[in-house]
């Protein structure tokens, strides 16, 4: 037995399923998770110190690499000063200054402690400004584990096969519309139904959580018209594509400004943090300028703004050489796989905006909803993650996420990884 093995099954008597986020525990692809020691630039070291290439990066945040010494240096000195006052701090103003430069449509901007809380308010938000009461969202899209945003989500759900929860009440439910990603004519349908009722629309401007689906044009422009024509509140959840797919986000990538963004991962360098922010007139309504309730014991927590100045100060001030390296590294990775496949007879499919990427085991040339991403080889492509993992390439656990890479992979790693890529496809 490894020591992962042996890990699992104590963790199993007393933490449910093994792990604190069930997408860690491998359901979607079989077998027993990695229990992870420790991580450093582009590696992670499992329990029995294996080293892998990771393009997970704890599911975003780690776009600077692992253990980046200028993220450690910022939390080292912030935790000399205590850990947490529950009153404001300058770096607030620091951080909220940072993102309304680097996403100028978030006129406002409120710290939280992770993107659930983001999307939750931000829906909240939404509902208080306009006095309406349903939300729509896209199905296979997951923005977080509150209640009305668990109704045909992705991630987990996907993977686990359940994508509304059980526990989410009927009364909360009916109000959640789900429209078809990247099908215009599903949300006009839904807005001649129910449009005097719809708060906002809520989007993964580019889909990770049903594998990496990128909008197709005119998608985001549609639903920025739907809204304008409803008074609707568009927000964009950012949490995975801030600060990844471009600096300013996906709305700066595609030039679409929404009236809400919600931010996460990235944006704490690693810490637990999220934020959500947007039209200053709208975010007036939150308390304690407005009505609509929101608090955090945590929230805007010292050390997580350090982590988080540090990481969007650094990707601010060299932003040009990080985003092309990440998106030419995604890139390379991703022609690379589909050159392996295609030589080992494999179809294989792949998508990819910025440091963003996604592979498709599918004849379908060109992937762009969830019905096709919900129709690959499974089997596939649980052998191929098993085969990458005894390589040494640790690939997010399910077929739903998107892959990341950061400025630490190395030409080298990317070329193994693709190496180790044409090996798997071999024995498939
Ligand atoms: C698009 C999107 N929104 C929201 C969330 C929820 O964020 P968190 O896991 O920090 O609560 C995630 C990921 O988990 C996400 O990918
Ligand atoms: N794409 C899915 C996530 O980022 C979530 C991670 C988790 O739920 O642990």
């Amino acid at each position: 037995m490894t020591r992962s093995e042996q890990l699992f099954a104590k963790a199993q008597q007393s933490i449910p399923g093994g792990v604190n986020s069930p997408v860690r525990a491998f359901k979607g692809v079989g077998g027993d998770p990695l229990f992870v020691s420790k991580a450093d630039g582009a590696y992670l070291y499992d329990a029995d110190d294996k080293a892998y290439i990771d393009y997970v990066g704890s599911w975003g945040p780690m776009i600077l690499g692992h253990n980046n010494p200028i993220i450690r240096e910022a939390v080292h000195k912030a935790v000399d000063n205590g850990l947490s006052y529950g009153a404001p701090t300058e770096n607030e103003i620091v951080m909220a200054e940072l993102v309304k430069k680097l996403v100028p449509s978030m006129e406002k901007v409120r710290m939280v402690n992770s993107g659930t809380e983001a999307t939750m308010t931000a829906i909240r938000l939404a509902r208080g400004y306009t006095k309406k009461n349903k939300l729509l969202k896209f199905e296979g899209c997951y923005h977080g584990h509150a209640d009305s945003l668990l109704v045909k989500a992705g991630s987990g759900m996907l993977t686990l096969g359940e994508p509304s929860s059980p526990g989410v009440p009927e009364d909360v439910a009916k109000h959640t519309l789900t429209a078809t990603f990247n099908d215009l004519d599903s949300v006009k349908a839904l807005f001649q139904e129910f449009g005097d009722d719809i708060a906002c629309i809520i989007v993964e401007p580019v889909a990770g959580n049903m594998n990496c689906i990128p909008p197709v044009d005119g998608f985001l422009e549609g639903l920025r018209a739907i809204c304008d024509e409803y008074q609707a509140v568009l927000i964009f959840d950012e949490v995975m594509t801030g600060f990844r797919v471009s600096l300013g986000g996906a709305q700066a990538h595609y030039n679409i400004c929404p009236d809400l963004t919600t931010l996460g991962k990235v944006i704490g360098g690693g810490m637990p943090v999220g934020a959500f922010g947007g039209k200053a007139e709208i975010m007036a309504c939150i308390a304690p300028e407005g009505p609509v309730y929101q608090a955090g014991t945590l929230s805007g927590n010292p050390i997580a703004m350090a982590a988080g100045i540090a990481a969007l100060t650094e990707l601010s001030t060299n932003q040009e050489s990080i985003y092309q390296d990440i998106t030419a590294k995604a890139e390379k990775l991703v022609t690379g796989f589909k050159a392996q496949a295609d030589k080992a007879g494999v179809a294989l499919t792949t998508n990819q905006v910025g440091g963003m990427f996604g592979f498709f085991f599918s004849t379908d040339e060109k992937i762009t909803g969830y019905k096709q991403a919900t129709q690959c080889n499974m089997e596939q492509f649980q052998k191929f993650y098993h085969l990458m993992l005894e390589e040494g390439v640790y690939l997010a656990p399910s077929a739903y996420e998107a892959g990341f890479t950061s400025t630490a992979h190395s030409d080298e790693d990317i070329n193994n990884t693709i190496a180790a890529a044409g090996r798997a496809f071999a024995k498939l």
